[in-house]
């Protein structure tokens, strides 16, 4: 559904006379089957939103290619804009339109007839629990009630590739739950292939087939989330031994059980720690070793790694750490992408663009 080869996106910034050039993309490579539900994660700053407005045709790659539901994305936009559906990160732009009208004219935007998009709209409506808001105006809904309404926009022509850009950034928990449902419904009931970007771990953990990494516009992992704890992070062996005098000898032994991999063992005043891939099956044998050193445990602690012990295992930063940090080439903040720029993208829910002659300024023509 999406293949991508090489694709690169530089960018020229101008502090005063000072011109610096960023480059957010950095060579990605990525294939997504159909039917997947793919979670596109990274800090701020690391290239993921760069990655989404080049896939779906709003930036024109500086060097790569890339093929989205079956058409190249410089040379077929048109035809990738017509089966892909994007909401991106601020939302739709909504108009003082009520929210059915909104569907409407966006469908008929598509080149469906009102009847059609009316069916579709009302069901997708029941879809996404939003009976009963047909003729409210979205300005008065919740956020979480936005939300999905920009989805059934995204959704309405039946795309069978759906991009969604932080999806739940700012709604309340409950919300962000429930359109967890939404997302995972929207494989399982219209077959749909997701990809998703996020900055939350949990999301992309609860959602995803896959995870892809991206830091500093590079991939740097690809593969279920298990895979990437068991393989890449290992669980967290913490002992804690009754005598300190034992601690290096205990090192030692937990060192032996790490498959070879850098495992960072590490001593804390009578705690020895370090990184174990399925430690469930190795411990038992540790443990029996311990004893037969004389070797005494006051407790031992498994503890199952998550994403951000994967970041940490691949880049040597925490993914948190790596947010707070995130800077463009020049040390400036990075800028986030407005609500100006998703508005004007011709593809957010508000606007499907018609022809390439739609694109907005910067995107493909
Ligand atoms: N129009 C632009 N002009 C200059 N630099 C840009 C532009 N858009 C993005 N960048 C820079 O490119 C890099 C990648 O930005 P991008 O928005 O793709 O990251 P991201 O992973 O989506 O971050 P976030 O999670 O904050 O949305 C950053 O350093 C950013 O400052």
């Amino acid at each position: 559904m999406i293949h991508a080869r090489g694709l690169v996106q530089t960018f020229t910034t101008r502090q005063g006379r000072e011109k610096s050039e960023v480059r957010a993309v950095d060579g990605v490579d990525l294939d997504v089957a159909e039917g997947e539900v793919v979670g596109f994660v990274g800090p701020n700053g690391a290239g993921k939103t760069t990655t989404l407005r080049m896939l779906t045709t709003l930036l024109r790659p500086t060097s790569g290619s890339a093929r989205v539901a079956g058409y190249d994305v410089v040379t077929h936009s048109v035809d990738v804009r017509r089966r892909i559906g994007y909401v991106s990160q601020a939302g739709g732009a909504f108009s003082q339109a009520r929210a059915g009208d909104e569907v409407v004219d966006h469908g008929m935007l598509y080149g469906l007839s009102r009847k059609v998009v009316e069916e579709r709209g009302k069901h997708l409506f029941e879809q996404m629990q939003l009976d009963g808001l047909w003729t409210r105006m979205p300005k008065t809904m919740s956020g979480g009630q936005k939300r999905r309404l920009d989805i059934v926009m995204g959704l309405i022509h039946e795309p069978t590739l759906m991009f969604l850009d932080e999806p739940t950034t700012g709604l309340d928990p409950q919300a962000r739950a429930n359109l967890w449902e939404h997302i995972r419904g929207l494989r399982d009931r219209l077959g749909t292939t997701v990809f998703l970007t996020t900055h939350y771990l949990d999301e992309a953990d609860t959602l995803s087939d896959r995870i892809v990494i991206i830091d500093q516009g590079r991939i740097v992992a690809s593969d279920t989330s298990e895979n990437l704890k068991t393989q890449v992070a290992g669980d967290l062996v913490d002992l804690e031994l009754s005598d300190a005098a034992h601690v290096h000898d205990t090192a030692r032994r937990l060192e032996a059980i790490t498959e070879g991999r850098d495992s960072q063992v590490t001593i804390e005043g009578t705690h020895v720690r370090g990184r174990v891939p399925r430690a469930g099956r190795a411990v038992p044998g540790l443990l029996r070793d311990l004893d037969r050193a004389g070797l005494t445990l006051d407790s031992v602690e498994i503890h199952r790694p998550t994403l951000d012990d994967v970041f940490l295992t691949l880049t040597g930063r925490s993914l948190r750490d790596a947010e707070t940090t995130a800077r463009t080439g020049d040390g400036t903040d990075a800028p986030l992408p407005t609500a100006a720029d998703a508005a004007g993208s011709g593809l957010t829910p508000g606007v499907p663009p018609a022809s390439a002659a739609d694109a907005p300024q910067g995107a493909l023509r």
